[in-house]
């Protein structure tokens, strides 16, 4: 018997007070661990399913089960990685990523601390830890960025094209490295962005969205096995399944 689904979307409908309809007839149904990606002509409505999953916007028709729960009610499982890493200037890395559980109140300092500590050193940023975001690269502070989202250990994380600012190689290499790490965390992902290379290396499945109204247009199943290093990238199994979403996508835009 197929695990009853993580996120369930059952003819989901968003629209924003009297405007048009953004998301239409929305199903979708996603088990704990996977990693899906959303593709979709800019506007058709990407952040809005991510904001409609974490509860921060409630949907107008149709259902949606997160765990059980609604989404209001499963908030607290989840964790946003967005662009622009949102570091506290005046912070040192170790107090920014602190901060996300502090400001959750329920966990001590001491507590804090030691989850900070093993996320930094998750992220690689180790030797880091005591700079000033303004001391960071751009990768550097998303580093940051993922640490302090998963130090409040989400059953889902929710990215809204967190790589899109960084040069190619940056993002590259966190693509790698989001991957490993979540091969020793385990959560669900569901990841929005305009790459389709990226979409393909990362996810179990990738959602074709098309817009005016947002519609699930296609859903590929991206066969390739984890983990998944750099070298995929060259196989001509991975270049094929890149030319095949770029046509999909392509059939969207219009
Ligand atoms: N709070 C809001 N009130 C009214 N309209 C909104 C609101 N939030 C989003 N929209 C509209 O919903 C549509 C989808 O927006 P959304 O940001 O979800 O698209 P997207 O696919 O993530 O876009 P992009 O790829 O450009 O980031 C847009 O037309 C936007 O103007």
């Amino acid at each position: 018997m197929m695990a009853l689904p993580q996120v369930y979307f059952k003819e989901v409908q968003k629209q924003f007070g009297t405007g048009p309809v953004i998301l239409d007839n929305i199903n979708l149904e996603v088990q704990a661990g996977e990693f899906i990606s959303l593709i979709g002509p800019s506007g058709c409505g990407k952040s809005t399913l991510l904001r409609l999953i974490s509860g921060l916007t409630p949907n107008t028709a149709g259902e949606i089960v997160i765990d059980g729960m609604t989404p209001e009610n499963a908030r607290a499982e989840m964790a946003y990685i967005f662009q622009e890493a949102n570091l506290l200037p005046w912070l040192r890395v170790q107090k920014n990523v602190e901060l996300a559980l502090k400001v959750q109140g329920h966990i001590d300092k001491y507590r804090r601390k030691d989850i900070a500590d093993k996320m930094i050193d998750l992220v690689g940023l180790d030797h880091a830890r005591n700079r000033f975001p303004h001391q960071l690269s751009g990768g550097m502070r998303m580093r940051v960025s993922i640490a302090r989202a998963l130090s409040l250990s989400p059953r889902i994380l929710l990215l809204d094209e967190p790589f899109g600012a960084l040069d190619e190689m940056t993002r590259d290499r966190l693509n790698e490295e989001i991957l490993e790490i979540r091969a020793k965390e385990n959560w669900t992902a569901f990841f929005v962005t305009h790459s389709v290379a990226e979409a393909v290396f990362l996810s179990s499945r990738i959602v074709v969205l098309s817009a005016n109204p947002g519609r699930v247009a296609e859903i590929i199943e991206v066969p390739f096995s984890y983990p998944r290093t750099a070298e995929l990238r060259e196989t001509t199994e991975f270049l094929d399944l890149v030319r095949r979403t770029s046509m999909s996508l392509r059939s969207v835009m219009h």
